[in-house]
């Protein structure tokens, strides 16, 4: 356990100095090579559980601390520790007793102590810890104020919910390609062999556990693959069929362009403007067993790799402040600042501009984000309608949808998306 809450410790204060979690894990794992799976697992979980509930975990610490920490690598090792004695299922002194031997290891004689008598000093108090915590939403909730207020705002009947949503464990979901079998086979298969799993929609089974992916039956061969039921919504919504000309721009890693090409023999274009991120798209065509043209571009430059024949259905799923995404991406919460949200909206704005000329009159685009901003969603397409005299919205296939203006609101079953389906005129 020990290193793997130095492993955690030092992924955490990456993040709170700016870095991505999974690049910063990922980098800790090649200087590591010899660990076991288990303990990059391990890792893993303390790293996303205590940057799930920073705020939380450091107005504990504060008030246990006498004077100011000032070594960086300790106060994200008490962090960790903390995050374990208060939401993990490990035992308190394998915590306290591990912590304090990876102090021991930073070579500061007075860690060692410090880290012991903190956390002991946590067992003995928790209770009346807990009563002093400061009756604050930030700390209650662990999210940034802004985050909080802007919700607030958009949802009175729902922010609580949807901060709450975000600081859950997410599901693993599954999508059944149904070129290759029928989802209740699917899950037939599954119960049989003795898994925890239900379906969740027409293509989507979720899990009770997650597994690493190697494990699902038939993933090589390209009968399933990993997607949120949310984000299943878009091939569906897309209203595809056999022959179509269709773009998927800002594909990658491929999720959706997948989902596509399994419901309907499709001409299928995917762009994307990282080449690194192609070549997840391109692995993953391979696994599906299915034919796309990789592009590389700027989705809202058209003009430099269009090749000028329009298409019949265009996928939109810019990228955004993926606010709707944060239990699976919790860095989030503390790597965007407010400002962010207009930046994306700009670039939202572009993308959404250059695209509409490329699709086909009596056409179909579907505009997606994974964000629960307004300014990302309903705000962006209300301006588009009233600056497109050839744009009108369409209903929604999914009740889910149509209930909240497109909205999916993050819960236990899915993400939080937001989905405008418009058709040129
Ligand atoms: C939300 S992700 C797409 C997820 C993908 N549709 C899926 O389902 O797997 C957004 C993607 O947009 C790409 N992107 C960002 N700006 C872009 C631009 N100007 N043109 C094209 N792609 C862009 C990013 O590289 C990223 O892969």
């Amino acid at each position: 356990m020990q290193i793997s809450q130095q492993l955690a410790a030092q992924a955490v204060g990456q993040v709170l100095g700016g870095r991505n979690l999974s690049v910063a894990l990922e980098e800790l794992f090649q200087h590591h090579r010899n660990i076991t799976p288990q303990q990059r697992a391990t890792s893993q979980d303390l790293a996303y559980g205590t940057i799930r509930f920073h705020t939380r975990l450091e107005a504990f610490l504060q008030q246990l601390l006498q004077k100011p920490l000032t070594n960086a690598f300790i106060h994200h090792l008490l962090l960790v520790s903390l995050y374990q004695l208060v939401y993990d299922k490990a035992g308190a002194h394998t915590v306290v007793n591990q912590a304090v031997l990876a102090a021991e290891k930073s070579r500061k004689t007075w860690a060692k102590g410090l880290v012991n008598a903190v956390l002991r000093n946590f067992l003995r108090q928790r209770e009346a810890l807990e009563q002093r915590l400061p009756d604050n939403e930030a700390i209650h909730y662990s999210y940034p104020q802004w985050w909080i207020n802007k919700l607030r705002q958009q949802y009175p009947d729902h922010w609580q919910a949807m901060l709450e949503a975000g600081n859950q464990h997410p599901p693993m979901t599954l999508r059944i390609n149904q070129r290759h079998m029928a989802t209740p086979d699917y899950l037939h298969l599954l119960q049989a062999e003795g898994w925890d799993a239900r379906q969740v929609g027409e293509q989507a089974i979720m899990l009770g556990k997650a597994v690493p992916v190697h494990q699902l039956p038939g993933f090589g061969q390209g009968h399933v693959s990993v997607q949120d039921w949310g984000a299943q919504f878009a091939a569906q919504e897309l209203d595809v069929s056999a022959g179509m000309r269709v773009l998927d721009a800002c594909c990658a890693p491929g999720g959706k362009t997948g989902h596509i090409l399994e419901l309907a023999d499709v001409d299928m274009s995917a762009m994307d403007n990282d080449a690194s991120r192609l070549e997840r798209v391109r692995q993953n065509m391979e696994r599906l067993q299915l034919n796309a043209t990789l592009v590389q571009g700027d989705a809202g430059l058209p003009q430099a790799w269009w090749d000028g024949v329009p298409y019949d259905r265009i996928l939109a799923d810019v990228p955004c402040t993926a606010s709707g995404i944060v239990r699976r991406h919790v860095d989030i919460k503390w790597l965007r600042r407010a400002q962010d949200i207009e930046t994306f909206s700009k670039q939202q704005k572009g993308i959404l501009q250059g695209l509409w000329r490329l699709l086909a009159k009596g056409g179909k685009l579907l505009y997606v984000t994974c964000s629960v901003f307004h300014e990302e969603n309903r705000q962006q397409i209300e301006q588009f309608l009233q600056s497109h005299d050839d744009a009108r919205l369409l209903p929604f296939k999914h009740v889910e949808l149509t209930n909240n203006h497109g909205q999916l609101l993050p819960g236990t079953d899915h993400d939080g998306f937001f989905y405008a389906l418009l058709q040129k005129v």
